[in-house]
């Protein structure tokens, strides 16, 4: 190749962007002297809604780098790092219009109810970038999620608080047992490349097309099934008088942010249920303020300044008898009184789990104290995993970071795989019939049974992609021989069409003394867990959605924390996409950066990232000094995990900024050592003793600012000269890395 090799670095949002704003230089000087350049792309919220307007912004336009970088994903030459990024809810994408348009930029409000064309036209374009917008577009390979052996040696070494599990604890998840999504899926295996479409013939004799063509190849396996509205509402109320009677906290556990069609419906069933009595005494005001249970009870709360004095007195007098009738809800901020009910991207089932079961089964109660909660996951297909883990706690205590295996993940992703990629195929259905799945030629491929309000959902899984997974898992079983559990359902329609490709593709493969097998997820669970329990590896195959909940799972129970996790997606056409750990973007680090300059957040997963990166780098243009670069980065990797210099919990300690000092030294010194590169051991070598000479005065620097309050100009758009100087508060560490670009 003769262009220079190029690093793209994603600007995301929240927590990860600040540590980007102190982290990126460091990056970009470093690999710059070894001729490797990082550039940027913004795929922020904030940045993908104003790519959707080019026309009204004028001069002001912005590129749309997400675009871009999806399309760089499909070619050899991919490189991209990838930080977390906001999933936005509806309410976080209506503050974000609103902050974007308090800053200057002339964009429309969020259509709730659209009326006009130009009004649908905006609502189109804002739903494009509502729920997980980036990931399904960036990940065009499958996922390999693990812990480095050093970091897991490490959690074993520094093992992290797990709270205690008591036998008599009455937590426990529920799930619906008929009328959900696994009741009534379907699924087959497609036959030629040509498309279908979904029809809804209604009882009344009408005929709704919901969505005329889509694409589908040979080998591709659709499946579709239903949620029906009125058996979730009575499971909820079911569900919702147990948690009284048993006197355990109600909380519900769904992704309304990946899942952004799915599950606000579910979540905005749960609120009227929870809510029912609101509905029966102010339907007509709540229709009035166009009340949305989708975006939570918080949604009304935004709205009752609508109502006349007597009306909100009114509301709110309900609201407190529905407090006092119903069983408490587990609350995200206690102190703030906001539940789980509030907003639907506050607990999103792949972190709430975990934290629940690092935290003995307990949520926060109202008075902030950890209680013994129901957690409600309506649909069956994945629901049971979670109890498995609550039922093994019980019976065997909390797990221990010091002595447990791992269970890293292998994750069929690609190609907007299952569930992912369901989203333009989801419909709240608007009347009774029968949704009909036909293909070009008029077969009937599959049908529903519906009535109004249920939810239908078909998702398509390639045949590529599956054929990808499963020699991904192959060579991560051979490569860390460890064995390696597909965790596959055969009493699920999807699923028996996915083992048959499994059973084929892996006669592709030479499984010569490799342990691989299949299992239902409740066993896969079973299995995994007492092979943990005694210290030993099991490797998990899964799909997508089991990836998402078990690479939160499993690192928050080894390590603390997801954002430890070495999280790489070979991609199909031959590029590298390196996530940074598996977790989010960690909203409340943000809240105490800008109450108290203090930034929790653990890079080490970008660390982790960039070092993958670089090798992929080094071993696809052959560019030696990115691998000098790769190889030194290894080596601060694991000093700086020995010293233990990820960010402290407390104020005076040092958090992420401090943290990125003490990888940038262990990096520059470690190129300092190296001799395979003498030029570039001329060139770290001051930059080394500059970043130990200055040792105290750094870390003076960068802890000395913090306990007070921070402007950064903006949430979902901080003002990035502000945000830079917030972030790089240490002159002498900037005259440092300056002095590498001099
Ligand atoms: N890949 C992606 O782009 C992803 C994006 N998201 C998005 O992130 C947002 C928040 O989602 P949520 O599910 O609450 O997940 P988060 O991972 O942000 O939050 C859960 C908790 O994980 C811990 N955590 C995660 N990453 C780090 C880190 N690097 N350093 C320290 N602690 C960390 C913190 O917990 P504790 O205090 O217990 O240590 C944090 O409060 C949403 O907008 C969601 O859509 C979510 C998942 C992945
Ligand atoms: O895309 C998203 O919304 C979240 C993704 C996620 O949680 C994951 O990949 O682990
Ligand atoms: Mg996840």
């Amino acid at each position: 190749m003769t262009d220079t090799p190029k690093i793209l670095y994603t600007l995301t949002d929240e927590a990860p962007l600040l540590a980007t704003h102190s982290f990126l230089p460091i990056v970009q000087a470093f690999a710059g002297s070894a001729g490797v350049d990082v550039d940027t792309r913004d795929i922020s919220l904030a940045a993908r809604i104003l790519a959707q307007f080019p026309e009204i912004l004028g001069d002001k336009k912005v590129n749309d780098d997400l675009a871009e970088l999806g399309e760089l994903a499909k070619t050899p030459e991919a490189n991209i790092i990838k930080l977390p990024n906001i999933s936005a809810s509806e309410p976080q994408l209506k503050a974000a219009i609103a902050e974007l348009q308090k800053q200057g930029f002339a964009i429309p409000d969020y259509p709730e109810d659209p009326q006009t064309d130009v009004e649908r036209d905006a609502k189109a374009r804002y739903d494009r970038v509502k729920g997980s917008a980036v990931n399904p577009v960036l990940r065009e390979g499958n996922s390999d999620r693990r812990a480095p052996l050093s970091v897991k040696n490490y959690a074993k070494k520094h093992p992290h608080r797990m709270g205690k599990w008591n036998a008599a604890s009455k937590s426990h998840v529920a799930h619906m047992d008929d009328g959900d999504f696994f009741a009534s899926e379907k699924s087959v295996t497609f036959d030629h490349n040509g498309k279908v479409q979904i029809e809804l013939l209604g009882t009344d004799g009408s005929d709704v097309i919901l969505k005329a063509k889509t694409k589908v190849l040979p080998g591709e396996v659709l499946d579709c099934a239903v949620m029906r509205a009125d058996k979730l509402a009575q499971f909820i109320d079911e569900q919702i008088a147990d948690a009284k009677a048993q006197g355990t906290l109600f909380s519900l556990h769904l992704k309304a942010t990946m899942m952004k069609v799915s599950d606000p419906i579910m979540f905005g069933i749960t609120v009227q249920r929870y809510y029912k009595k609101l509905y029966d005494q102010h339907g007509k005001l709540l229709a009035r303020i166009g009340f949305e249970p989708d975006n939570g009870i918080g949604d009304l709360y935004a709205k009752l300044g609508e109502l006349s004095e007597a009306e909100r007195s009114a509301v709110e007098a309900t609201i407190a008898e529905i407090y006092a009738a119903n069983p408490g809800l587990a609350m995200v901020n206690s102190d703030k009184g906001i539940t789980n009910l509030h907003v639907p991207s506050d607990v999103i089932v792949d972190a709430s789990m975990p934290a629940m079961i690092r935290d003995s089964g307990g949520m926060w109660n109202a008075k902030g104290e950890l209680q013994d909660a129901k957690a409600v996951i309506p649909d069956r297909c994945y629901a049971g995993i979670y109890q498995v883990v609550i039922d093994d706690c019980k019976a065997n205590g909390a797990f221990d970071p010091a002595t447990m295996g791992s269970v890293p993940n292998v994750g069929l992703m690609a190609q907007k795989a299952e569930e992912y990629g369901s989203h333009d195929k989801t419909f709240r259905i608007p009347h009774d019939g029968t949704v009909r799945v036909t293909d070009d030629t008029g077969k009937v491929w599959m049908e529903q049974d519906v009535h109004a309000g249920d939810i239908f959902r078909m998702c398509q899984t390639k045949d590529a992609a599956v054929a990808d997974w499963v020699k991904l898992a192959v060579n991560r079983a051979r490569l860390s021989n460890t064995p390696a559990v597909f965790w596959l359902d055969a009493n699920r329609a999807h699923d028996r069409e996915i083992i048959q490709k499994v059973e084929h593709y892996l006669r592709d493969h030479d499984t010569s003394g490799l342990d691989i097998r299949i299992l239902s997820p409740v066993e896969a669970m079973k299995f995994s867990l007492a092979r943990i329990r005694k210290g030993e590896d099991t490797i998990s195959v899964t799909g997508n959605v089991l990836r998402d909940y078990l690479t939160d799972l499993f690192p928050i129970m080894e390590l603390g924390t997801s954002a430890k996790m070495l999280s790489i997606v070979p991609l199909m056409a031959g590029g590298g996409l390196f996530e940074t750990g598996a977790g989010g973007s960690a909203p409340k680090h943000v809240q105490q950066f800008v109450a108290e300059d203090y930034l929790r957040w653990d890079s080490l997963g970008e660390f982790l990232a960039l070092q993958a990166s670089l090798e992929h780098l080094a071993n696809t243009t052959g560019n030696e000094r990115a691998s000098v670069l790769a190889d030194a980065l290894d080596v601060a990797n694991g000093r700086f995990l020995d010293n233990d210099k990820s960010p402290s919990r407390k104020l005076g300690g040092i958090d992420n900024r401090g943290s990125h000092y003490w990888l940038a030294r262990y990096w520059a010194e470690a190129l300092a050592a190296q001799d395979s590169d003498a030029e570039l051991k001329a060139a770290f070598t001051p930059v080394a003793k500059a970043m130990v000479d200055g040792e105290a005065k750094i870390l003076e620097e960068l802890i000395g600012v913090q306990g007070k309050v921070v402007d950064i100009g903006g949430y979902y758009r901080p003002d990035t000269t502000k945000a830079d100087a917030a972030m790089r508060p240490s002159a002498t560490l900037n005259a440092a890395l300056a002095s590498l670009q001099g």
